[in-house]
This record gives structure tokens, sequence and C-alpha cells, in this order.
């Protein structure tokens, strides 16, 4: 057995093979594409799904038919619609009702359980098209109002955005979230997407897969960092601190900076600088300044003190919050593109299979003597 414990969190263990993105020397690609290469030529979300999900950019006509294939998608039923409503009575995090909702989708799919490679293929657009859709009900939902329905002729990010504020949206913040969404959508084999691997080697099915990456995406040290970037910058605003102060403070208590170091990136996370120059352009002149200028201070302070670097959570706060996306939808903005890989990956994993399941060593007691409950 090859002991990897030394190397903690599995940290530099290559734990799979892939076609669909890559970390090589701190550029990312998605299928052999680096990231600037697709930011740079305006690929839109919608060719990098199909990217991702073929390992080839579609040609005009690949391109139309499958625009066509998801926009007929995006409605959810009543059934699902009702479900969102019973969640957003409680106080649960909005993550959770995506979890939760993702899964439902498979209990109202009749052919859910069907493996064929056609019913997987239905299976992947369906949850494709209805995760904006689930998530602009819900933020609709909770505060009393009416659910939009989708607009077929509207692109992904156009439509999230006509769903979520009821008004034709605004080709500026289009453009801005489809860049944001083209740059969440894989990255390597990054803590949701293994737990998705994982579950797809067990044979489980689509839902159950796209299930488990949402419930790793919701925690603080990963997906969930965004909405933690948020609450920092709002309390430095509202405490009125001083940026320096605040952080070293916190850093004096070995307490970890939302939106700061990651596991692969030590010199520049390569989809930070579009979200830097996107939650500036989208600032400028507005009430929302402070939070890029806030950022940039933050950023100045890490980078000085601790060599530490922004990863892709520190400025799509700032992005997603000038979209009008409150704060904790942030992380389902993010689990609506990476669900793009995601999908890339089970369908990957469950093509060339082998059963992940690694080996722990053991560390307790051995050999125990059993007593009986009187004499314990
Ligand atoms: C989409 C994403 O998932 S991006 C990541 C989102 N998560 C966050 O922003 C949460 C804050 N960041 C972190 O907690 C970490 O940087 C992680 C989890 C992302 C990566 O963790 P690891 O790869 O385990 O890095 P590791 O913990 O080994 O860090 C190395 C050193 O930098 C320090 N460090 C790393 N990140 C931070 C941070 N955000 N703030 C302060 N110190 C930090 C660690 O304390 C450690 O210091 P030490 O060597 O003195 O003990
Ligand atoms: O790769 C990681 O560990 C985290 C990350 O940046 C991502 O998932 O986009």
């Amino acid at each position: 057995m090859t002991d990897t414990t030394s190397r903690d969190g599995l940290k530099d263990t290559i734990a799979c093979q892939t076609r669909i993105s890559s970390i090589i020397d701190e550029q990312l690609s998605y299928a052999g594409y680096n990231i600037s290469e697709l930011m740079d030529n305006g690929a839109s979300f919608e060719e990098v799904i199909y990217l991702l999900w073929n390992l080839h950019l579609p040609t005009q006509i690949e391109l139309n038919h499958f625009v066509t294939e998801l926009r007929n998608h995006y409605e959810i039923s009543d059934a699902v619609e009702q479900c969102i409503l019973i969640q957003s009575r409680r106080h649960l995090h909005p993550m959770s009702v995506l979890r939760s909702t993702v899964s439902l989708l498979g209990v109202y799919n009749v052919h859910a359980e069907d493996t064929s490679l056609e019913a997987r293929y239905d299976q992947s657009i369906q949850l494709m098209a209805k995760m904006p859709t689930i998530i602009a009900t819900f933020a609709r939902l909770r505060k009393g109002l009416t659910p939009i329905a989708p607009r077929k002729d509207l692109s992904f990010a156009a439509n999230f955005l006509y769903m979520l504020n009821g008004a034709e949206p605004d080709p500026i913040a289009v453009e801005a979230l489809d860049k944001a969404l083209v740059l969440h959508a894989d990255h390597e084999l990054n803590a949701s997407t293994f737990a998705a691997r994982v579950c797809a080697s067990t044979l489980s099915d689509i839902y159950s897969c796209v299930t488990t990456a949402i419930g790793t995406l919701k925690g603080p040290l990963h997906g969930g960092a965004n909405e933690r970037v948020f609450e920092m910058l709002c309390e430095i605003r509202d405490t009125n601190a001083q940026v320096e102060d605040y952080l070293q403070e916190k850093l004096n208590s070995a307490e970890k900076i939302t939106g700061f170091g990651h596991r692969v990136y030590k010199h520049q996370d390569p989809r930070e600088k579009y979200l830097r120059d996107m939650a500036q352009k989208l600032t400028e002149g507005t009430d929302d300044e402070i939070f890029f200028t806030l950022s940039r201070r933050i950023e100045d302070y890490m980078k000085n003190t601790k060599g530490l670097i922004p990863n892709v959570d520190f400025y799509s706060a700032t992005v997603y919050h000038s979209l009008g996306i409150d704060s904790d939808i942030f992380t389902l903005v993010f689990a609506m593109s990476r669900v793009s890989g995601w999908i890339a990956h089970i369908q990957e994993q469950q093509k060339h299979n082998k059963l992940i399941r690694p080996r722990s060593q053991y560390t307790g007691p051995q050999n125990l003597e059993y007593l009986p409950i009187g004499r314990r």
C-alpha cells in the first residue's frame, strides 16, 4: 500500500485521468483550450458547456441545436415549484434548497434510473437547463414575489437575470454573468468534482452525483467562500474598520481570510484577473465601488504580508453583488455553472469506470477486550 497520509488532504495526489480540464503551470484549460483563449475570444457559456461535454468546440449548427435543446428544458414543473415554495418558508441555506431540489428533479423524472446513453444525455440537459430556473424561482418565492417563467429566446445567462429580476436584462450584466459562468465551469479535480466522481464511480445516477457535488461545494473552504467574502466586505464597510487592522487581527488569531489561498495555485489564479476587471467595470461610479476599493486593499495586504493570492471566490463576490444577486445566492450561481463540469466528469468517470475506494490508515487501539456492559 502507498501511504499518502503525509500529504494532507490528498495534496498533489493524482486520483484520476481526465480530458476535461487541466491546471498545468498554474494555467487552466478546458479540453485543451486555455481559459484566456476562451475568454479573450468571447466564448459563450453554452459553447463551453458543449466543449466540456464533447471535448471539442461546436460548429454553428451543433451549437444552435444544443442551445435549442437547453432552452426547451428551461421550465420546471409545478410540482417542483411547489416544493421550492415549501422550502422557501423554512430557514434553510439556499444551497440546501438547491441540493434538495436537484434531488427532487430525479424524483419527478420518470426516466431518472435509466442508464442508457440517450437517457443520461437527456438527464444532463434537463439538469443543466433547470438549475437557473430553480435558483431564480427560489430567490423570488422567498421574498414573496411571483416566479417568472423562463424565456426560450434568451441565453442561459440572460434568462437567469430575467427570471431573477423580472426585467429585460442589461446587456452589460448579461455579458458579465456569461463570462463568470465560463470562468467557473470546470476546475480539474476540485473537492466537489471529486465528490461527484466518487459517487459516479459506484454507478449511481446523475441526480445523486450532482446532489453530492452541491453538498460539497456548499462548504466555506470551497464554493461557500464567495458568500463569506461579501460578508467580510460589508463588515469592514459597516464598521469603518481599517482594512489592515481588521485583517491583521484575524490573522493574529489564526483565522483564515476567506477568498485567499488555493490548494493548487500559489502565484495566481488565472480566473482572478478577469473577475477583478469585471468587478472594477461593474462598480465604477456606483455605490458599490467601495467593495472594489476595499477588495484591492485586502488583496494588497494579503499579498504583502502572507504572500497569499485571491482565489476565484474573492472578486466574484463583488461581481455577483453588482449584478443584483443576494449574497446567500452567490454559491448557487457558482453551482449553476459548475454543474456543467460535474456532468462532464460524471459521464467520463462512468465511461471508463473503476470504483474509487482508497484505503485509510487506522490510528486507534486494536485487539480490545469486549467487556460486558455492567463492567465498563
Ligand atoms: C472555489 C474554491 O474552492 S477556491 C477556495 C475557497 N476557499 C477559501 O477562500 C477559504 C480560505 N482559504 C483556505 O482555507 C485555504 O487557502 C484553502 C482551503 C483554499 C487551501 O488550503 P490548503 O491547500 O490546505 O492550504 P494550507 O492550509 O496548506 O495553507 C498554507 C499556509 O497558508 C495559510 N493560509 C492558506 N489560506 C489562508 C487564508 N485564506 N488566510 C490565512 N492564511 C491562509 C495556512 O494557514 C498555511 O499556513 P502555515 O503553513 O503557516 O500553516
Ligand atoms: O480547485 C479547487 O480546489 C477549488 C477551485 O478553485 C474551484 O473549484 O474552482
